[in-house]
Order: structure tokens, then sequence, then C-alpha cells
């Protein structure tokens, strides 16, 4: 058979239902996957010896290029090829090839840089691809060369993980196409949270995204990219995840704020208070968790939002996103990492269409976007060279999951 000339992949995004900021420290959390709003992204191989990646989402309208040659390799054998595939220890983090690669993104290349100002946003976006493009590099078995282009359903730095199904999505595509793991057979939903092995595809998959968080996140929980590669809806705790009955019966209401925020400095913001007051925000976190742990009392989301705001993670326009939906006796908290971004509000059962509509059209009227949701579903999924795709098909299609009926799913 000859070999795969192209990937697509695609990875959901997630919702926190208790528990974000906490599960940083170790603490139990509640999130679930978002089939519907996913990362896409399509890896064609080229033999021109260059890498090529197209991030029309981030505003990047011409693409960025690299000589595949000019990549710090030296920089990866110093700590070790970090493929220890067959391992449950979390990959070493390699600071000193992420040094590298920042110097490379902004003036590495000229013609990058002749062409287009990249800013940190991007540039976080970059890094992230060539951290992972380098550490997983191998020469007998890659290609010689990929465009990659990447589209998503997700609003970027919203709190719905979109960092995360992106780093899915890079992760698994270049675990592929640099001959790590197989392409997977099964056509069955792979909404699976038991670990099956730490040498399977979605355990690889995984880690290397855990990796690509860290370059955008600085020290994330895990939780997000765990979500993005498992799907369905779990609890997760330290690493470990549990499956959670019910909670994708729930119907959920999110609206995007559009404040823009970054989960880095949310967490680092945290951080701060945590070191300065460890026996204060301590028990804090503690309640948080408490919250995780008897999520079925769904009165308790105005208890965790509430103590979110005291971490400084809050916000007036969630505050007023949270004013609107107490008039119609629904409770609504900040997901994610807070500090602008989306609002979740449970739906109760007895709440009807109309009512929904008013809710929506009177956060429409003051900026913000809300749709409903339920939560669980697919991970990561991929459709192989065996299905033929065009670029202008996958850059000029709405619902890239629908339209295409053969994505297949690791078991
Ligand atoms: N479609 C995309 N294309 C390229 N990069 C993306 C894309 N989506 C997200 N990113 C990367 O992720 C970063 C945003 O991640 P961030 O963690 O701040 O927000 P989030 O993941 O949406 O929210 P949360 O972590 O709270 O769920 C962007 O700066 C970019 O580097
Ligand atoms: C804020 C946070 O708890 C959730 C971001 O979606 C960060 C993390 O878990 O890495
Ligand atoms: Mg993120």
């Amino acid at each position: 058979m000859s070999s795969p000339t192209h990937y697509l992949i695609s990875a959901p995004g997630k919702v926190i239902l208790f528990g974000e900021h906490a599960v940083v420290y170790g603490k139990t959390a509640i999130a679930g996957s978002l089939d519907g709003l996913r990362t896409y992204i399509l890896f064609e191989k080229s033999d021109d010896g260059l890498l090529e990646l197209n991030l029309p989402k981030l505003g990047l309208h011409l693409p960025l290029i690299w000589p595949i040659s000019a990549l710090p390799y030296s920089k990866v054998a110093a700590v070790s090829k970090a493929t220890d595939n067959n391992s449950s220890q979390e990959l070493a983090f390699n600071e000193e090839l992420l040094k590298e690669l920042k110097p490379i993104v902004l003036d590495g290349n000229a013609k990058n840089k002749d062409i287009q100002e990249i800013n940190e946003l991007q540039q976080v976006a970059a890094s992230v691809f060539l951290y992972l493009y380098t550490s997983l590099e191998d020469k007998q078995n890659s290609w010689c060369g990929m465009k990659v282009h990447v589209t998503s359903d997700l609003p970027v730095g919203a709190g719905l993980g979109s960092s995360a199904s992106y780093s899915v999505c890079l992760a698994t595509g270049l675990l592929l196409a640099l001959g790590h793991i197989p392409v997977p057979n099964s056509n069955e939903g792979n909404t699976d949270t038991s670990f099956s092995g730490y040498s399977s595809p979605m355990n690889l998959i995984n880690r290397w995204a855990f990796q690509a968080e860290k370059v955008i996140h600085g020290i994330p929980s895990g939780i997000d990219n765990a979500v993005a590669t498992y799907g369905g809806a779990v609890s997760f705790t330290k690493g470990e995840m549990e499956n959670v009955i019910g909670f994708q019966l729930l119907r959920f209401l999110l609206t995007n704020t559009k404040i823009s925020r970054d989960t880095r400095a949310q967490v680092a913001k945290v951080r701060v208070l945590y070191d300065k007051y460890p026996h204060i925000v301590d028990p804090i976190l503690e309640a948080i968790e408490g919250m995780s742990l008897s999520f079925n009392e769904i009165e308790l989301i105005d208890i965790n939002h509430y103590l979110l705001n005291s971490l400084g993670v809050g916000h007036s326009s969630i505050d007023r996103v949270r004013e609107i939906t107490a008039q119609h006796s629904l409770h609504s908290k900040l997901t994610g990492a807070g500090g602008g971004g989306c609002v979740l509000t449970l739906l109760r059962d007895d709440i009807t269409s109309d009512e929904i509509t008013k809710i929506k059209s009177a956060l429409a009227s003051l900026g913000f976007e809300s749709f409903e949701t339920q939560v669980g579903g697919n991970g990561v999924s991929v459709i192989d060279s065996s299905v033929t795709i065009s670029k202008q098909e996958f850059l000029s299609s709405e619902n890239i999951q629908q339209k295409f009926s053969v994505w297949k799913h690791f078991t």
C-alpha cells in the first residue's frame, strides 16, 4: 500500500462544569467535550523540505514557512529524543528547545518576517507546532515536508479549550505523519476514558498534547487536552479520569462575552495569590473541589462562581450574563480560565424554547453571543488518504465533521 499523503484530524473543545483553576493544584474537576465545536487540521505531504503552517483563524492570511533543515535538532538530542512512549511518566518538557524556537518564528526565516508581522498569539501557535515537529521528527519515517491548514469552530481564547483542541490535532497529525502511531481503523465512537495502556495511540496523543499545552499555558492541569483526546464527560484528578454519568443529559446555554483573555495570564494571577496567601487560597480551592465531588447539586454553580471571583478571575461582563439568566431562575458561572470568555448556564428541564429565545435576545442586545449545547461525544477523530480531500474543499466547508462521514477513532 502506498504511504499516506494527507490526514485530516479533528478534536473537540471542552466545557468545565466545576473545578477550573482548582484542578491546576491537583483538585478534582468535572468537564465534558463539545462534540459540535471542533478544531480541524489538514496535514498534506510535500517533498520540498519545507514546513508550511496556515493559521487563518489567528488572522494570518499568508502561510508561515520554515526549512526543516533549520530546526534546532541538537536541542532535542541533548535532552533525549523524548519518545519514551511506553512509560506512564510525564514527558520531560524541553525548555532549551522552546527558547531556540522563539527566534526562529520571529526572525529565523526572512521570508516570514518580510511578508507579515507576527504577534504574540500567532508566535505561540507557531512555537507549539515547531516544538512538536522538532521533538517528533524521525528521519527514517517522516515526510520530507508538509503543508498544515488549521481551521476551527471554536472561539480562540474564550474558555472552551481552543488551545487544547489545537494541541490534540497537532499532536495526532504529527505522530501519524512522522511515523509514531498507526492510522486507526475503527469507525466506532471513541469516548473511552479508560486509559488503555501507556503505549496506546490515545495515550501518546494526550501526553504530547499536554506538552503543547505547556507551551501555550505554562503549567496546565492536563484536563483540557485529556477531554479533547478522549471525549466524553469526566471527572479529572491529577491526570486520572472517570466517566461521569448524567452530565451528558444536561442542557446548557454557553454565552461568549467576547472579552478576550488568555489562560496563561489567568492561571498566573491565581498562582500569585496562592503563593502570597496559601492558607487562605488553599481552602478556597478545597471548597471548589467539594463542588466537583457533589456535582449533582446544581445550585452550587453560583457558589463556584463566587469562589472563582474571589480568586480574581471574574469579569463585569460575566456578572451581566449572570444577572440576565438569574432573572429566569437559571444558574450561571464562568467556565475555563475566566477573566472574560464564556459563561456556562444550566438550562432547567422545564424551560420553554420561548424563554430561551428571550434570554438569548437579551444577551445579544448587550453584544454577547449565546448558543445551546450538551456535552459528551467523540474525542480525536481522523480521516486518512484513502479519502480524497482537497484543500479548497476543507477550507470552504462550513460543517466539516458532518461533511465527511468517514471519521475513524483510536481505540
Ligand atoms: N484555531 C487555532 N489556530 C491556531 N492556534 C490556536 C487556535 N486555537 C487556539 N490556538 C492557540 O491557543 C491560544 C489560546 O489558548 P487559551 O488557552 O488562552 O484559550 P482557550 O484554550 O480558548 O481557553 P481555556 O484554556 O480557558 O479553555 C492561542 O493563543 C493560540 O496560540
Ligand atoms: C484554568 C484551567 O483550570 C482550565 C482552563 O480551561 C487551567 C488548567 O486546568 O490547565
Ligand atoms: Mg486553553
